[in-house]
């Protein structure tokens, strides 16, 4: 499983020099996997080291002697006073040959050849100006190709934001994990393709980081992922209720009731308000559907407790209704999904939502705010200037709301209220389409309903929802992507090994 880190890195740095592995090592491995990456993409062209003067500029000046050595023509610029690197750095900066050139845009010149971006890595921390920003804007204006060691400079390695101004790599060089800032956007796109080098961190010491932030693959979640059983029932797959709206509404709830058929679950139903009924009935065959008007009503349904996941909000219509909707699901024993209005519909009274989620004693609610629900739903957290970055701003939403936050996006981060936190790399650009969110919290509630947890149900659902997307291509409408996830079910059932739910063996 590919661990995404930042904050563990530190820990392995200080613990990997704790334990005597000395990080010139470290930086030695490190500065030899940027070398190879560099002369697999030279053809003949010189080399252009920026180098900074902490440890991504020392990874820069090994990098620069290993390509010294193998004959290519290598200049490297320095940012900053030579004085100020220590350390392993200093010893790096030590054992290169050539020349040290005091960097400035005009050195930089236009025929750089392949530039090697060592001027930030994990160390960013604010914002680039100065000569190092423009360092950043002549490697940029250049043209040449470059290559970041660590993290395109500029790109906060925790956050993918951009600190002012970073690097466009058409490569980058990490080490030992990927970091958040790697897969975030902006930070992501800003990387190119992405090399994760195996610098020799001991194994003793990789014990004992203890990763919180995860790269949304099915490694993350396939232990707990309901694959159909042979002996398996439809009552056994659980029963996902899509609460829908009045008529005008209809059309998202039925998207997010086929989602949870196609993600799993052995029965939907629509709990329909009876001036719709008729419209719904006509329009669903394996959807079922029940006239439930009102909070009073969708207690009494939900007293019967086979219906076991439910969503919220698809086309639900705000305001007052929807709260009390809200609240009663809430009071439940149903694992509850809130998307769309049942967020907005707690705007201005979220402490209300949070205190009847806190009373569920740990029963799975996932809330799914885009940016813009999100920012109407914890205003607080997105007032706090500390809090930056998409990932902090999950995790302390799922801390202060004890559901966990499905925080969509081209970039979609999943955070649990313990602080574990998933980011999804797999979502195609034309998945942003009217109702695609619709699907996504019904496919939730569908995983839901076959029991599977709450974290590993979003994250497998966001993962999942992404890869239809893909599988379908460009020219997707929302409709579509209940019927792209069955070839998705089969590649991902035959990944895990597990026996394509196939039609029970005749005797
Ligand atoms: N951790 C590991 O196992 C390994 C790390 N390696 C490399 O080390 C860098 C991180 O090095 P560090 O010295 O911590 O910081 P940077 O070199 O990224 O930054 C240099 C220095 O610059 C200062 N700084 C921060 N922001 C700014 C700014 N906006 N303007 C000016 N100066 C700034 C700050 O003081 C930093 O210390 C990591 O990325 C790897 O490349 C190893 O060599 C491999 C193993
Ligand atoms: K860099």
């Amino acid at each position: 499983m590919e661990l995404l880190t930042t904050v563990e890195m530190g820990e392995a740095d200080r613990l990997a020099g704790a334990r005597g592995a000395a990080g010139a090592d470290l930086m030695e491995s490190a500065g030899l996997a940027v070398a190879d990456r560099v002369v697999a993409m030279l053809q003949g062209r010189p080399v252009t080291v920026v180098a900074g003067t902490g440890n991504n500029g020392g990874d820069g000046f090994v990098a620069a002697r290993l390509l010294q050595s193998r004959g290519h023509a290598v200049r490297l610029l320095l940012v900053g006073d030579r004085g100020k690197l220590k350390g392993d750095a200093a010893a790096a900066a030590g054992r290169w040959q050539g020349p040290v050139e005091a960097a400035t845009p005009e050195r930089l010149g236009n025929t750089p050849g392949v530039i090697v971006d060592a001027l930030f890595g994990a160390g960013l921390d604010r914002p680039v100006e100065g000569l190092p920003r423009a360092m950043i804007e002549a490697m940029n204006a250049s043209g040449a190709p470059v290559v970041a060691v660590d993290l395109p400079s500029g790109i906060n390695g925790t956050t993918g934001t951009v600190m002012g101004a970073a690097v466009e790599a058409v490569h980058t060089v990490t080490f030992f994990r990927l970091k958040p800032g790697h897969v975030l956007l902006p930070g992501r796109l800003h990387c190119g393709d992405l090399t994760v080098a195996d610098i020799g961190i001991p194994a003793d010491v990789l014990a004992e980081i203890k990763p919180r932030a995860f790269l949304n693959r099915p490694a993350l979640w396939s232990g707990v992922f309901p694959v159909p059983k042979p002996e398996g029932h439809k009552y056994g797959r659980g029963h996902a209720v899509v609460v829908s709206g009045g008529l005008s509404f209809g059309g998202a709830a039925r998207l997010a009731a086929r989602g949870a058929l196609r993600a799993g679950a052995g029965l939907a139903t629509l709990a329909t308000p009876r001036e719709a009924l008729a419209v719904q009935a006509a329009a669903n065959l394996a959807i079922m559907v029940r006239p439930v008007d009102g909070a009073e009503e969708l207690r009494g349904f939900l007293s019967d407790t086979r219906h076991n996941a439910m969503v919220l909000g698809p086309g639900g219509g705000v305001g007052a209704p929807m709260r009390a909707q809200v609240l009663a699901a809430l009071a439940s024993e149903a694992a509850v999904v809130l998307d769309a209005d049942a967020l907005t519909s707690f705007a201005d009274s979220a402490d209300d939502l949070f205190s009847a989620i806190g009373k569920r004693a740990g029963r799975a609610v996932i809330l799914t705010p885009h940016s813009g629900e999100f920012d109407r739903l914890f205003k607080e957290i997105k007032k706090n200037l500390k809090v930056i970055g998409k990932l902090d701003q999950a995790r302390a939403a799922a801390r202060l709301s004890g559901a966990v936050v499905l925080f969509k996006g081209a970039d979609t981060v999943v955070a649990a209220p313990d602080g574990r936190t998933s980011i999804a790399d797999n979502a195609p650009p034309y998945l942003a389409t009217a109702g695609a969110g619709d699907v996504l919290a019904g496919m939730i509630a569908g995983l839901l309903a076959q029991h599977m947890p709450a974290f590993e149900a979003a994250s497998a659902a966001v993962w999942l929802h992404g890869e239809a997307a893909a599988a379908f291509g460009p020219g997707l409408i929302s409709e579509d992507l209940p019927d792209a996830l069955p070839a998705v079910y089969r590649r991902l059932f035959a990944a895990l090994g597990a026996a394509s739910p196939g039609p029970r063996k005749t005797l």
